[in-house]
């Protein structure tokens, strides 16, 4: 997936490794001219104007690799970030795109915030990952090798040294890795739920104001933030040892190095003014190794945050879509809706939610569904649209298995008003023209006179132009549910669902858009999900579920008669004082 993807972006890669090559050659260069330096200084044959001369020689070309050095340093910055931009911005693309595949069960299955926190917090990683990869990480093995073997080169008699200081490194930065590791799974996770206190929070600001719950939400986020600076204190703590402990191994090694140089230089004179220039390369040389074992180990650490993004947005990428639409010619059909002999069961749920429904609406029938709270009605009517595919049995539109019809024909065909108003931010027209993105002027009106909406709408100075902002907090919630009416029924579908959809309307609008619905939807098979009988009360059939099962079915008189969860419902809404005969 990462390959492929960085793969598109062939120029930048090159410009970032070659940067890199030229950075890493730079740093392994200089310390060659400083033993030139040190060495043409120690020299005893040269005279002083002769000295001054070369060693000024030297000095230009040190800072003309500096510069160099720095300017390939910069210029693999750029690369690095424009190649992880680029990349992670096609990642993120891609991951949407797929998730606009998925059926609402597949969205159900990952979790839709699930979704979000990796279309961001893990793109985000891989991005930092890619940055530090073609920064940091590739340079790390280069920059060690090569330290060591030119360290082996310019002192070949201390190579032991060098082993003993990388041996003592790579343990001191293994038991703090070790010892950080759990720390910093821990941060992300407390990060996570602190990100997820703050978010409830804002988002039930309302219900956090009216039940007073300052106090209680301010002790969930201390304890989590309070957490949260415990392991922040430990990683300080286990830094705090580890940098004196590099600071020991490497002063010792230092130590060690000049000490044995010591002996020779007492010994030979010309030895000192070999070895004298040598020993301040060989000193660079191991403070590059002990830099790259560290940056190595500390990178790896981050790093292995990015890898468990990269497999989480494998896992929607490669994700197979649990429900196909087939690219059948659109087609026209006519409102009838069958159930036959339906089960179905939520992903993960081992008891059915429907259990072997059948019936039969016929086109342009209006059709109450009623039953107790959680007895199956709104998974009965997110079959319709195909939000779900039964687990047994077939669903048929217009005497055609849903199976069979293409997603444009399903989508002009059935149209469902969901439970939850949601509506998108932007402005009305632009939310009204998802239910029909060519719905012109005439077909708002029409349809917002259905809903009871044109009333509202007409008293906005931008009429359909007025702008919906994030959830819809702009409108109350009567409001909302008249506007996604509207945009059920801008399209005149033959199958129209409305799920529990008119609750926050008073009862004099339900009255309307029902009387509107008889007038202008005559050919639209209406299916209302209700709690109050009155809602249904004229409807042309009834069905009445319990537990799942379609227990019974007729109009409201029959039912009366016939069934006791339908006279029960009726009778405890009676008492309560329900106007349901109206
Ligand atoms: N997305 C879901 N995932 C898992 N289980 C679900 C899901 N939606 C609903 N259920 C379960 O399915 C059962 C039926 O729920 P459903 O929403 O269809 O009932 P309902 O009759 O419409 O209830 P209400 O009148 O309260 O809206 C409930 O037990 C509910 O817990």
């Amino acid at each position: 997936m990462l390959v492929r993807a960085i793969g598109k972006y062939k120029w930048l890669l090159t410009a970032a490794l070659v940067t890199m090559l030229v950075e890493v050659g730079a740093a392994l260069w200089q310390p060659s001219f400083m033993k030139d330096i040190l060495s043409t200084m120690a020299s005893l044959s040269l005279s002083t104007s002769g000295k001054v001369g070369k060693v000024s020689g030297y000095g230009i070309a040190l800072i003309a690799i500096a510069v160099v050095g720095l300017i390939g340093s910069i210029l693999n910055t750029i690369a690095a970030a424009k190649l992880a931009q680029a990349v992670s911005a096609d990642l993120r693309e891609n991951t949407f795109r797929k998730i606009q595949t998925f059926s609402y069960a597949d969205i159900e299955r990952f979790k839709s915030e699930n979704l979000v926190v990796r279309m961001t917090n893990d793109i985000n990683q891989i991005q930092m990952l890619l940055m530090m990869t073609f920064q940091i990480l590739i340079r790390v093995p280069l920059l060690f090798v090569g330290s060591f073997v030119l360290s082996i080169i310019t002192m070949p008699q201390l190579w032991w040294v060098i082993v003993v200081m990388v041996v003592l490194i790579v343990i001191v930065t293994g038991l703090s890795m070790r010892a950080m590791g759990p720390h910093f799974g821990a941060f992300q996770k407390l990060m996570d739920k602190i990100n997820a206190i703050a978010k409830d929070n804002l988002r039930g600001a309302r219900v956090v104001k009216s039940f007073v719950q300052e106090r209680n939400q301010e002790a969930k986020f201390d304890k989590e933030s309070d957490d949260l600076l415990g392991h922040n204190l430990t990683v300080g703590y286990i830094f705090a040892a580890m940098i004196p402990a590099f600071t020991i191994i490497s002063q010792l090694a230092i130590f060690v190095a000049i000490l044995f140089i010591s002996f020779g230089i007492t010994q030979s004179a010309s030895f000192a003014q070999d070895q004298l220039g040598g020993i301040m390369s060989f000193i660079q040389y191991m403070m590059q190794i002990m830099f790259a074992i560290i940056m190595g180990g500390m990178m790896s650490m981050f790093a292995s945050r990015g890898f468990v993004s990269i497999g989480r947005i494998r896992q929607v990428l490669e994700a197979t879509p649990s429900m196909s639409f087939p690219d059948t010619p659109t087609e026209t059909l006519s409102g009838d809706v069958t159930f036959e002999h339906v089960s179905f069961s939520y992903p993960d749920d081992e008891k059915p939610t429907l259990k072997d429904v059948s019936f039969e609406l016929k086109s342009g029938q209006q059709v109450g569904i009623v039953g107790a709270t959680g007895a199956g009605k709104s998974t009965l009517a997110q079959l319709i649209p195909r939000l779900f595919d039964p687990s047994e049995g077939t669903v048929k539109v217009g005497g055609k298995d849903l199976k069979t019809l293409s997603r444009k024909t399903l989508n002009s065909t059935v149209s469902i008003v969901l439970q939850k108003a949601i509506l998108f931010s932007g402005t009305i027209a632009g939310n009204l023209k998802q239910g029909n993105s060519a719905a012109t002027k005439d077909d708002m009106d029409r349809a917002a006179q259905i809903a009871q909406a044109a009333e509202f709408i007409n008293r906005l100075p931008n009429r359909y132009d007025a702008e919906v902002v994030e959830r819809a907090n702009n409108f109350s919630g009567g409001q909302k549910q008249r506007l996604s009416i509207t945009r059920g029924v801008i399209k005149q579908p033959k199958v129209l669902i409305l799920d529990d959809s008119t609750s926050a309307l008073d009862a004099r609008s339900e009255k309307l858009v029902q009387e509107a619905f008889d007038k202008e939807l005559k050919n639209t098979t209406t299916i209302i999900i209700a709690q109050k009988i009155s809602s249904v009360v004229h409807a042309d059939t009834i069905l009445v579920m319990d537990q799942g099962r379609l227990v019974a079915q007729g109009t409201h008189n029959e039912l009366v008669e016939t069934s006791d969860v339908y006279r029960h419902i009726y009778d405890t809404q009676k008492a309560q004082g329900d106007d349901a005969d109206e």
